[in-house]
C-alpha cells in the first residue's frame, strides 16, 4: 500500500539513505516486547501492541515515560526504576540480535552502487554496541550512525533532530531533505521522517494498528520487497 501523491514527490530523486535501526535493520523490537510483557505482569497488567506503538522508536527515558504512565504504574514503579528492571533482561538478549529479513541486501547493494547510507537510531549506545556487536562488519558500511544519545538528538522521535542530523554529516553537505529517503518501522519514527521533511518508507510490524500507516509516503511488508528504481535508485540485478 501506498501514498502514491507523496510517492511522487520524492521518486526518481532520491541521493541520500538514511535507516532506523530497531525494528527495521535488526529483529529486536521482540526484546523490548518480551521485557515489557515481563515487568507489567507483575502488576496484573497486559502489555498491548496500542501502548508498544506510542513507545517504539523513543529515546529510552522518553519511552519508559509512556510505559508507567499509560499503563497505570507510576505510582508503583517510575520510569527511571522501569530502566533499571529492565536493563539486566535487556543486556542477555542483545547481543543475540539478527538481521531483519532484507536488511543484509540492500545495505550491501546501496554501498555497492555509491548510494552515501547512515542510520538515525532512538537507541543509545551502550545498548547499540550491544545490539550490533555480531553485525560489525555490515554495519561499518554505514557512512555514520546517530544515536539516540548524541548531543546534537535534543529531542528524540518523533522530533526531527536525529534525522536532520544525520542529513548534516554526510560528506556532501548540505543534502536536500526532499532528496532522502528513511526506512522506518515505528509510527514515531515515520513522523520524525516526515517533520524533518523526507521521504519515508515504512515497513510496519503487522501488529500495529492499519491507522499508523496513513503518514508514510509507502508502505512495505519487508525490505525484501522493496525496489529502488520506484525511487531512482539503482536496481537489484539479482532476481530476488
Ligand atoms: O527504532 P530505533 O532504532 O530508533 O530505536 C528505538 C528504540 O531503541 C527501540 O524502540
Ligand atoms: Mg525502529
Amino acid at each position: 500500500m501506498s501514498n502514491p501523491a507523496a510517492v511522487t514527490a520524492g521518486r526518481g530523486s532520491i541521493t541520500h539513505v538514511i535507516f532506523d535501526m530497531d525494528g527495521l535493520l535488526l529483529d529486536t523490537e521482540k526484546f523490548y516486547t518480551e521485557v515489557q510483557e515481563i515487568i507489567l505482569a507483575r502488576f496484573n497488567k497486559k502489555f498491548d501492541w496500542s501502548l508498544k506503538a506510542k513507545m517504539m522508536g523513543r529515546k529510552a527515558i522518553e519511552a519508559a515515560r509512556i510505559f508507567v504512565e499509560e499503563s497505570g504504574i507510576s505510582d508503583s514503579l517510575s520510569a527511571e526504576d522501569f530502566l533499571v528492571e529492565r536493563e539486566s533482561m535487556l543486556q542477555d538478549l542483545f547481543p543475540t540480535s539478527e538481521l531483519m529479513p532484507g536488511a543484509s541486501r540492500l545495505i550491501k547493494h546501496l554501498h555497492v552502487k555509491n548510494i552515501p547510507i547512515c542510520i538515525a537510531t532512538g537507541t543509545h549506545t551502550r545498548h547499540y554496541d550491544l545490539k550490533t556487536q555480531r553485525h560489525r562488519e555490515l554495519f561499518s558500511l554505514m557512512h555514520h550512525v546517530v544515536r539516540g544519545d548524541d548531543p546534537e538528538v535534543k529531542q528524540g522521535k518523533p522530533a526531527p533532530d536525529g534525522f536532520l542530523a544525520a542529513a548534516r554529516r554526510f560528506k556532501d553537505d548540505p543534502v536536500d531533505s526532499q532528496k532522502v529517503l528513511v526506512f522506518e518501522d515505528a509510527p514515531s519514527g515515520v513522523l520524525a521522517a516526515k517533520n524533518a521533511g523526507m521521504n519515508v518508507v515504512m515497513v510496519p510490524d503487522p501488529r500495529l494498528d492499519i491507522s499508523h500507516q496513513d503518514v508514510a509516503d509507502q508502505i512495505i511488508t519487508s525490505l525484501v520487497d522493496f525496489k529502488p528504481e520506484e525511487w531512482g535508485l539503482p536496481p537489484f540485478e539479482d532476481s530476488n
